[in-house]
């Protein structure tokens, strides 16, 4: 990756009248207590893994350093490299301050939502890692504290016969009796062989017939043994959604994710509202601005923010308790490797509406390989006592399955 996109010239980053850098604010005032510590470096890994996870690193003068991740995509490690000249010689525990001073800086590149905003949620979540380790307390505990020991921990699942109901019921049982899961989710997006054109959102009747029938199967196969939501990613129109959800209300369906396309609130709010099946939306959404018109419309039966991509820990904080207001429970969207997952669970604890966690890496083989301690076991993620996130990245595992011509970051 080329190290020039630290210096690139945005002469609205330069001059902005609102600036928040801690000397135009004022906020570097010695702290004491071990507090006085200056970021050195910003450094990111790419790593394959079934999404390319972008790992952030987090360096400091006194030799702590905290890891991050934002959620995958081209473009994240550059941005990031772009952002390190606004982080370096900041102090890490303003976290807030940073994370204000990052949009405000990149806001004619994009900062309400996109990938900028994945990218700054990367550096955010390695910030909780760094401020947890300098205060030596987990990172839960910035948030506010703990509502639970165990955050629950909901499986994404495959299988090569996706478009056959017993197929995926097969599936279902194997997750839940071999791996230990109550909670499981299955891809409705699938063909059924009645399609005429793939590209109108409109569904057949025949479609319809077949995606009930998955539902069907795989919820009785495992009925009382697991909760199963089942997910659209964002396809059919508003009228189609609207049967589809219809047509699946007398199965015990935990939720329906994103029947239609994010862009257009007003159809969501439909959708939602025609129908007792619970739909659940909010993974193609950036910052508490955007979730927020989903909650306040009550267009949601639950919210679905990824935390690495939305904003960070403190942004889906902010999420969390607005839907709070509006008793929205929290199913966050995940499909990181276990440091963004991690995160994902600190935030977890830390509000009263955390229905579960995506792990969405079930295929991969060595997910868990990535760092030193276990992250899931049993369906549910222990939450950790040690500083930061609670993590340590197994450096050798990470070089091992680096995305090709990348470089590794610095070892702490
Ligand atoms: O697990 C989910 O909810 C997904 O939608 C997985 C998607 O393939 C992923 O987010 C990328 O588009």
């Amino acid at each position: 990756m080329s190290k020039d996109y630290a210096d690139l010239h945005d002469p609205n980053a330069e001059y902005t009248m609102r600036e928040l850098s801690a000397e135009t604010m004022g906020a570097t005032a010695k702290r004491g207590g071990g507090r006085d510590v200056e970021i050195t470096d910003v450094q990111t890994t790419m790593v394959d893994g079934n999404f390319p996870w972008t790992l952030v690193r987090i360096y400091t003068d006194a030799g702590i350093v905290g890891t991050g991740e934002a959620y995958w995509g081209a473009g994240v490690p550059e941005l990031i490299e772009r952002m390190k000249p606004f982080v370096v010689g900041e102090n890490p525990l303003d976290i807030d301050r940073l994370f204000e001073h990052l949009v405000q800086k990149m806001s004619g590149e994009g900062s309400v939502e996109g990938v900028t905003v994945t990218a700054i949620s990367g550096i955010e979540i390695a910030l909780h890692d760094l401020a947890g380790k300098i205060l030596e307390i987990p990172a839960y505990q910035l948030l506010g504290g703990k509502y639970r020991d165990e955050v629950r921990v909901y499986c994404d699942c495959h299988t090569e016969e996706e478009a056959d109901p017993e197929a995926c019921a097969d599936e279902a049982e194997r997750v839940v009796e071999e791996l230990g899961y109550d909670a499981l989710k299955f891809d409705l997006d699938v063909p059924s062989g009645f399609e005429k054109d793939r590209a109108n959102r409109h569904l057949r009747p025949g479609e319809i017939r077949h995606k009930a029938e998955i539902v069907e199967a795989v919820t009785e196969r495992v009925k009382d043994r697991a909760d199963v939501a089942f997910d659209c990613h964002w396809t059919f129109s508003g009228g189609s959604a609207k049967r589809l959800a219809a047509a699946i209300e007398d199965y015990d369906v935990w939720w329906l994710e994103d029947p239609v396309p994010p862009e257009n609130l007003a159809v969501q709010e439909e959708v939602t509202k025609s129908t007792v099946t619970p739909i659940t939306v909010g993974e193609n959404r950036y910052r508490v601005t955007e979730e927020r018109r989903l909650i306040e419309n009550q267009a949601v039966d639950i919210i679905a923010p990824d935390l690495p991509k939305v904003g960070g820990m403190r942004e889906t904080r902010k999420i969390a308790d607005v839907a709070n207001q509006y008793y929205i429970p929290v199913a966050m969207h995940n499909v990181s490797s276990p440091v963004a997952t991690m995160a994902s669970a600190h935030v977890g604890t830390a509000i009263p509406n955390s229905l579960a966690v995506e792990y969405h890496s079930y295929e991969l083989g060595w997910w868990e390989d990535l760092v030193e301690e276990t992250v899931i076991e049993d369906g549910y993620i222990e939450i950790p006592e040690k500083p930061g996130l609670g993590l340590t990245l197994d450096m050798d595992a990470v070089e091992a399955h680096m995305v090709e011509g990348e470089t590794l970051f610095d070892e702490a």
